[in-house]
């Protein structure tokens, strides 16, 4: 899958690639290793590095007006790819109020390939550092030919030190660092031998780097903890502290290590471009600073449309079976009012296509509060574990018990406060009836004492309580005019159906699940016609109206058994994550077999 829609929005190759037919008439080096594709176009192969360093010089010559001369045994960098890293550095500065930055770019490589790009959109100096003897005598030939050297600096350094060296003994304050650091531990990682998986397929692309350049001992893990360490010393000399990252794998043990450095003010991000794609990592010891949000991450927290829940192990252990798992959510089905159609199905899995007129979850929440109003009306005593008693009322305490336990929203629960709260016995065994208790809910309801948590819930939950209430304000005809509308939406969602699994990214056992979905007409199927035949076989015919549809699959995954839900349609999503919870909960309170 190409990232390119990932590229960073200013990045000027992202919709504008680089012209193979121009260059190659203009460039007779680059002329020469143009190869036709099988389709007859002009294409350079990418698994010859002399290609890929006549492609950085052209483009560099091309687009930025400069001569660059690239060693043949030296790491070739790919223009578009680093672009990205600069755009993200210039979106970290933006809003400083300063536009002449003073930078630092650790391991420079040849051509100071970070700071002459750098330098050509923005008023910004660079000091560069480097280790390497030959790297450091190419990147002082290349800025002396065109002329950089009054707004970059190239430093000769010893490998021992990252920064401390560099600035430890100097007053001077900088704005930001960057850094490419060696990414491999051994020559063994840098041949794609050790974190390659077999089923991958071939890399696409050569790597250049020599071994000085793409190997440090420990992995780029060492090597950017090192430079937190010393990020740790200098503290606010340089403000932003940052590096790319060649392996996704590295990112959580070094935000650990930060975190354990109380460094809390760090941001992540994503680098892509073509096939590849890198992460980067920025840390500051300025809490004003505010690092922009990932697009990439967060499109595709948006687009992820499926949730999975494995039933844990010990019911897997009771070799339950799909159809035992498909009979317990029919009834589960039933008793929401929820419309449940059977899909393909094998002793492996089950797929259904679930769909729900209205939100009877919530509604049970409402009845229940209710009740539990009523319940509070008679004689109760509160008390808080300190004694005094607690500003909620009692039908507060538990409505809000009710709703972060069994709406079952992710919500962000803090600032918990106990508060026992006594109910007859009588009206108890009401609770305990309809309650959903679940390890999830963190819920205890006992035939004589409630055990109420007042929690403050996440913003989420209130905004779709607030909705919720809203709704139940409207009159019926607006409500229903409303309504109508929705479903029309959601019919015209469900026509752009199988596009909107496929957006939904899955990886891994996703995906599996989601092709079994995919290949499944009849879960697909949503025509007038189908559900006609439908009717006329004698089943049931699924709401025209709906505020949530999804399919379900049931099936068997390694040892256990796992749900998963896909959007479909429907009011929002959210009513979806409940559903599941309501799942978890059903799921977690059922008596062993
Ligand atoms: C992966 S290359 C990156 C080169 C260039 N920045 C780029 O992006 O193409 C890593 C570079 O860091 C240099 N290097 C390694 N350790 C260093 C250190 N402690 N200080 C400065 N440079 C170092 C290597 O010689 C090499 O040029």
């Amino acid at each position: 899958m190409s990232l390119n829609k990932f590229m960073h929005p200013r990045n000027r190759y992202k919709c504008k690639r680089p012209d193979f037919d121009a260059l190659a008439k203009k460039y007779p080096e680059f002329q020469q290793h143009i190869i036709e594709n099988e389709k007859g176009k002009p294409v350079l192969d990418f698994k010859n590095p002399d290609a890929v360093r006549v492609l950085t010089t052209c483009l560099l010559q091309e687009d930025y007006g400069l001569k660059i001369d690239l060693p043949p045994d030296r790491l070739v960098p790919t223009i578009p790819l680093r672009l990205n890293y600069i755009h993200w550095m210039e979106d970290i500065t933006n809003d400083w109020g300063k536009k002449e930055l003073f930078a630092i770019d650790i391991g420079t490589g040849v051509c100071c390939v970070y700071p002459i790009l750098a330098i050509s959109g923005n008023p910004w100096r660079f000091l560069a550092t480097e280790a390497d003897d030959m790297n450091f005598s190419y990147a002082v030939k290349n800025l002396e030919a065109n002329k950089l050297t009054d707004r970059i600096k190239v430093v000769k350094v010893s490998e021992n030190t990252i920064l401390e060296g560099v600035i430890g003994n100097t007053e001077e304050a900088y704005d930001f660092c960057m850094c490419n650091p060696p990414f491999f531990a051994d020559h063994f990682e840098a041949q794609g031998l050790v974190s390659r998986t077999p089923s991958r397929p071939d890399a696409k692309t050569m790597s250049t780097a020599s071994p000085q350049e793409g190997i440090v001992q420990g992995g780029e893990i060492a090597f950017v903890r090192k430079m937190i360490d010393e990020s740790n010393f200098l503290q606010d000399r340089v403000r932003v502290y940052s590096t790319m990252l060649g392996k996704k794998a590295s990112l959580a043990p070094l935000k650990e290590i930060l975190r354990r450095n109380k460094i809390e003010n760090f941001a992540s991000t994503e680098f892509c471009q073509g096939k590849t794609m890198r992460w980067g990592l920025a840390w500051t010891f300025d809490k004003t600073v505010k690092f922009p949000r990932s697009e990439f991450s967060q499109s595709k927290k948006e687009g992820k449309k499926s949730l999975v829940h494995v039933i844990p192990t010990e019911m897997g252990e009771r070799r339950e079976r799909v159809s035992d798992l498909v009979s317990f959510f029919k009834q589960v089905f039933s008793e929401f009012k929820i419309h449940c159609r059977e899909g393909k199905q094998s002793g492996y899995f089950s797929l259904l296509t679930i769909t729900a007129a209205e939100n009877t979850w919530v509604h049970s929440r409402r009845k229940r509060r209710q009740m539990m109003r009523e319940t509070t009306a008679a004689p109760t005593t509160a008390t808080t574990d300190s004694g005094e008693t607690p500003s909620h009322t009692a039908s507060e305490t538990a409505a809000t018990h009710s709703n972060t336990a069994e709406e079952g929203m992710t919500a962000e629960v803090s600032a918990a406060k106990a508060v026992k709260v006594s109910i007859p016995s009588e009206k108890s065994d009401r609770l305990c009836e309809n309650d959903v208790q679940g390890k999830d809910t963190q819920n205890t309801v006992t035939r004589t004492e409630v055990t109420a948590t007042v929690s403050e819930v996440g913003e989420n939950t209130r905004k779709s309580k607030r909705k919720a209430d809203n709704e139940r304000s409207e009159p019926s005809e607006e409500l229903a005019a409303k309504r109508a509308k929705r479903s029309t939406k959601n019919q015209q969602d469900l026509s752009k159906g199988a596009k909107t699994t496929e957006d939904a990214t899955p990886t891994g056992e996703d995906e599996k699940s989601c092709a079994v979905m995919q290949s499944s007409s009849e879960a697909e199927d949503h025509s007038p016609e189908k559900e006609e035949a439908c009717e006329a076989k004698g089943k049931d015919r699924p709401p025209a109206q709906f505020v949530l549809k999804c399919h379900m699959c049931v099936r068997v995954q390694d040892a256990d058994l796992a749900v998963e839900l896909t959007w479909l349609g429907g009011e929002n999503i959210q009513l979806m994550h409940q559903l599941m919870q309501i799942f978890k909960n059903k799921l977690a309170a059922r008596k062993p077999a």
